[in-house]
């Protein structure tokens, strides 16, 4: 099964794949295909670590392709608050020896997020890019 693109919500996902590849992820614009390791989990950063580090840990941006060679199977084990927790950038990063860094993102209930993201409003775009 293909994904269009996308970044996930929480702060880690642990993936599991079955040595087909076909996960891609963006860097520096350009679409690069991740290999397959066995016995072994992938870790993708989530929106919710960068706005949490106030951007210090960008989400990263996947897509998963099909193809011929096999069929393509993996869990995806997402890690993110409870529902209720408002998640906004840590107050102690925003405040350093240099002086005050301005939050990135506005702080959002986990719950209301992931609403955003499953509505049909976004297109499955990268929901910390509206
Ligand atoms: O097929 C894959 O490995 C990608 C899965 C994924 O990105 C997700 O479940 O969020
Ligand atoms: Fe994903």
């Amino acid at each position: 099964m293909g994904m269009p693109p996308h970044s996930d919500h929480g702060l880690l996902t642990l993936l599991i794949q079955n040595g087909i590849g076909g996960l891609q992820i963006q860097h520096k614009g350009k679409w690069v295909n991740v290999g397959t390791h066995p016995n072994s989990f992938l870790v993708n950063t989530g929106d919710h670590l960068e706005i949490l580090s106030n951007g210090r840990y960008k989400s990263v941006l996947h897509r998963a392709m099909v193809n011929s060679n096999g069929t393509r199977m993996s869990i995806a084990m997402a890690h993110g608050p409870s529902l209720d927790s408002v998640v906004s950038p840590a107050p102690e990063l925003l405040v350093s020896s240099e002086g005050d860094e301005p939050a990135a993102y506005i702080g959002m209930k986990y719950k209301d997020y992931l609403e955003l993201q499953q509505s049909n409003k976004l297109d499955r775009v990268r929901i910390l890019a509206v």
